[in-house]
C-alpha cells in the first residue's frame, strides 16, 4: 500500500533529526520539503516571524488550530517557558496521527496537548474540559473558511482577554478574505501584516496579527 505524504514526512524526520532536539526536527522538515515533497507546514520563512511574534510575547497558553504534521507546534512549543501550554485542535485523524509523532521526537510532548476533533464543537468545550480561562495567543492554521466562524466562536466563549493575540497563516494564499476584513475593520482589534511567501515558494501569503482589546 502506498505510503501518505505526512509518512514521508515523518520518515524523513526519523531518519534526518535527532531524538529530542526540537530544531533538528524542523530543519529536517524543512529541507524535505525543499529538496523531496511540498508540504504545507507554515514554513522556515512565515516560522521566522511565527518565532518572533512567540518570543515577544513568551504566552503560558497557546491554541493553535491546524496541527497537521505538527511543525508549526514544534515551532511554538520550543519557544514555550516552563509549564506553558500549547493545546492543538486537528481534524484529520490521519495527520493528528503523524503530528504525535513528530511532536514526540522532537521530546516535547509534555509541553504539547493534541486534541482530535473539530474546532467549532471542541473550543466550546475548552474551559471545562482542558483548564484553561483564555489564551495569550492563537494561531490560526485550520481549514481556511474557518478562521471567521471560529474566532467568534472563542469571542462568544470567554476564551479571549484584553491584548490575546490573533496569529493567522495563509491570509493571503490560499486566502481567508472575510476573516481578514472582520479583524481588520472591528474595533475591538488592532490588526497588522507580515507580508511573507507561501511555504517553500516565490508566491506572496502573510500573517496577520490581531490584538483583541477586549
Ligand atoms: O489547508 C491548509 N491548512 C489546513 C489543513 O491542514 C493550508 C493550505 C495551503 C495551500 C494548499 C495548496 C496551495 F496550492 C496553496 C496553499 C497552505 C497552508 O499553509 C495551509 O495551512
Ligand atoms: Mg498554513
Amino acid at each position: 500500500t502506498q505510503s501518505t505524504r505526512p509518512q514521508r514526512l515523518l520518515s524523513a524526520v526519523q531518519k534526518n533529526a535527532t531524538r529530542g532536539d526540537p530544531c533538528s526536527v524542523v530543519k529536517a522538515i524543512d529541507q524535505f520539503c525543499r529538496s523531496k515533497e511540498w508540504a504545507m507546514n507554515v514554513g522556515d520563512e512565515k516560522g521566522c516571524i511565527l518565532d518572533s511574534v512567540v518570543s515577544e510575547l513568551n504566552p503560558t497558553t497557546v491554541l493553535e488550530l491546524g496541527t497537521y504534521c505538527g511543525y508549526s507546534t514544534v515551532r511554538i512549543a520550543n519557544l514555550l517557558p516552563p509549564h506553558a501550554k500549547l493545546i492543538t485542535l486537528e481534524f484529520n485523524p490521519d495527520f493528528a496521527a503523524i503530528a504525535r509523532q513528530v511532536i514526540a521526537w522532537s521530546g516535547l510532548e509534555e509541553k504539547v496537548q493534541l486534541v482530535e476533533g473539530a474546532s467549532g464543537d471542541l473550543i466550546p468545550k475548552i474551559k471545562q474540559d482542558f483548564g484553561v480561562q483564555t489564551f495569550d495567543l492563537v494561531f490560526l492554521d485550520h481549514w481556511k473558511d474557518r478562521y471567521l466562524p471560529d474566532t467568534k466562536l472563542m469571542e462568544a466563549c470567554g476564551l479571549l482577554r484584553k491584548g490575546s493575540i490573533l496569529l493567522a497563516d495563509n491570509v493571503i494564499c490560499p486566502g481567508t478574505p472575510d476573516y481578514l476584513e472582520y479583524v481588520r475593520s472591528s474595533p475591538r482589534y488592532e490588526s497588522q501584516y507580515f507580508k511573507s511567501h507561501l511555504e517553500y515558494t516565490k508566491v506572496e501569503d502573510g500573517l496577520e496579527k490581531s490584538v483583541f482589546l477586549g
